[in-house]
């Protein structure tokens, strides 16, 4: 139950004083309680329903000699006055406790967000190499959703601890004896259900694997559902989700059945101990109506309140998966921490002026292989020039940049800013001053408008124009029905691959950047459409270092110097012409099998 604790003491910090108040309140609840117990013996007696000697009982024994002062019918009115007040004021204490146990769990899960979420963003990129986006979502949504619960569970146990240490604290004044035993028996009976607890707990897992396989599984499915179609896959994907909602349902029926096992016991326990007493009360010791109905009162008050705590810790055992996953992530996060206030605080960019260095940089995705993405590099990228990366599929083009762009971190040798050393300290000033245009762009269910001023939010229409323009978009999206305004669905569903690429480009130009880095951003335009963007890469030539990574040679004709990657090596560097000529080159086996592609 580590996540438990390790919440109620976030509970406390979040809260602070406002928990203590809610104890001191209900312990305040179960006083009133205990005393409105008190007056039901005396209540009774004055209706002249039954007639019970109260003499053995302590306290209510002093209650009843005290009331004996008083005229029959003022102490009646007195005791139901009195009874009145307590059940008032118990209203009142559980209606002030509801409310601020509410603010409690809202706010706390409002900050567990919130929380999670910073810690997330601000890891480094390995650790979303390494994660499932899936299991990110799910635990953004479902697993802090349990934890919700969890924490109205958490509550829930603390209250009941309470009011049932108050009551039978009460319970061992009036008639120690009796309350003394059903203590034992409650607290042999919670030590035995640890059993239970733990079966819960593991329900708890199997049901936070179970549904991290569905929420990937369907995750995937969606996101490839032109391929499912297209290969008629439709019939295999059904009977994965056949398969698992099968598991889904067996665990959910066992954990059902456990829970109504454990519940089956302890009403049968509680019957049994209730007949147990009565019996020996009036059978061995020749107990008094009055004792009797003590016995019953007390016991029908204390056990539910024990039976709560078992339920709530079986509850609490079922939702700990989720608190400890929702822990482990954040020490992750934070273990993997890249971004820290200071670095964000400030919004320096840098202007770049001698260009980026790479100083025999070597670079592995897994330390634990062999297999280096990036061996031995060392190249310059001279600042306003544009830089063309060459190779082949899985030569390390992707990883480099990254690397350039400090997302990757070099395991030997170093990269370069400006002679300055690239290390977190800086990494956030430089992707200030890049615009960077990915394979996969990230475009979102928005209208164009909205999606160009991510960069940008206060650039004004004319600007977004002018951006559109230079990517050769603004064609397109002149002709689309409402314009600017135009929603393009889920990461631009709506528009063609082309289409998407320039309004990528168009929204990385619109930030004006020091250092537009383009990977495939082409790949996808039609030979006419290529060109007048290379035409505009030409025109911005020298305003900004540009660092393009291309398959299609044609499109790098005009770079400044072209970096020829194989195997994560270096293999040649030089102009397009000079690489071109070197005979037998990697560059020029490139160009020849390129078809039309002028050497
Ligand atoms: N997240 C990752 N985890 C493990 N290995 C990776 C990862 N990403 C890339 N690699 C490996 O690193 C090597 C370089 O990959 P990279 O993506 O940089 O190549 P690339 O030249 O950009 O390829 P492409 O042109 O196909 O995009 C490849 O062997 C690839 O399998």
């Amino acid at each position: 139950m580590r996540g438990i604790r390790y919440f109620i003491g976030r509970i406390y910090r979040y809260s602070g004083p406002i928990l203590l108040y809610n104890f001191i309140a209900m312990l305040f609840i179960g006083v009133l309680q205990s005393i409105g117990f008190v007056f039901i013996i005396p209540l009774l007696n004055m209706t002249g329903i039954v007639a019970l000697d109260m003499s053995s009982v302590p306290v209510v024994s002093d209650l009843m000699g005290k009331l004996e002062g008083i005229a029959n019918e003022q102490s009646l009115l007195a005791v139901l006055i009195v009874y009145i007040l307590l059940i008032v004021g118990q209203s009142l204490f559980n209606w002030h406790l509801s409310m601020q146990n509410k603010r409690i769990q809202q706010g706390f899960i409002r900050q567990l967000r919130e929380d999670t979420y910073r810690s997330i963003i601000r890891a480094n990129w390995s650790f979303f190499l390494a994660q499932r986006k899936s299991d990110l979502v799910k635990l953004m949504t479902t697993e802090i959703g349990n934890v919700k619960k969890g924490l109205n569970y958490t509550l829930q146990f603390l209250s009941s601890l309470i009011l049932t240490s108050v009551k039978v604290g009460a319970a061992v004044i009036l008639a120690p004896g009796i309350a003394l035993t059903i203590i034992s028996i409650g607290a042999a009976l919670l030590l035995c259900s640890r059993y239970f607890t733990r079966r819960a707990k593991q329900f708890g897992y199997d049901n936070l694997m179970l549904s991290k396989v569905y929420a990937a599984g369907i995750t995937d499915h969606l996101n490839g559902m032109k391929d499912i179609k297209g290969n008629t896959l439709e019939t295999a994907h059904e009977a994965w989700m056949t398969d698992l909602c099968g598991q889904v349902e067996r665990n959910s029926i066992d954990f059902a059945k456990l829970k109504a096992s454990s519940q089956f016991i302890y009403q049968t326990v509680s019957a049994v101990l209730l007949a147990i007493f009565v019996y020996f009360l009036l059978n061995m010791f020749q107990s008094q109506p009055a004792e009797l109905l003590l016995v019953i009162m007390l016991f029908a008050s204390i056990w539910p309140m024990i039976v709560r705590i078992q339920i709530s810790v079986e509850k609490l055992a079922a939702m700990a998966p989720s608190f400890e996953s929702v822990i482990h992530l954040q020490q992750l996060c934070l273990s993997e921490r890249e971004l820290g206030e200071e670095q964000l605080a400030h919004d320096r960019r840098i202007n770049l002026r001698q260009g980026l260095t790479c100083r025999s940089v070597s670079f592995r995705y897994n330390r634990e292989r062999e297999h280096y993405a990036l061996n031995n590099v060392s190249l310059h990228i001279a600042a306003g020039g544009l830089t063309a990366i060459v190779g082949a599929s899985g030569a390390g083009k992707t990883t480099l940049v990254d690397m350039l762009m400090g997302l990757n971190e070099p395991e030997c040798g170093e990269v370069l800013v400006d002679g300055e050393r690239l290390t977190c300290d800086n990494a956030i000033a430089l992707r200030r001053s890049i615009s960077y245009v990915s394979q996969d762009p990230f475009l979102f269910n928005a209208s164009i408008r909205d999606n160009l001023k991510l960069l940008q939010p206060e650039a004004a229409d004319d600007r977004l124009w002018k951006a559109l323009e230079l990517a050769a978009a603004a064609k397109f999206v002149k002709r689309l029905p409402h314009g600017l305004d135009t929603f393009i669905g889920d990461r631009g569903v709506r528009l063609s691959g082309g289409e998407k690429q320039r309004l990528v480009l168009a929204r990385a130009l619109l930030r004006e950047p020091s250092i537009l880095i383009l990977d495939e951003a082409t790949s996808a335009l039609d030979t006419e459409t290529e060109w007048r963007v290379q035409e505009t890469l030409a025109r911005l030539q020298g305003t900004m270092t540009m660092i393009v990574i291309a398959h299609r040679l044609s499109t790098i004709r005009h770079a400044d110097q072209v970096v020829v990657l194989d195997g994560g090596e270096v293999r040649q560097v030089g102009t397009y012409q000079e690489l071109a000529n070197e005979r037998g080159g990697l560059f020029s086996k490139l160009l020849g099998k390129q078809v039309g592609v002028p050497s």
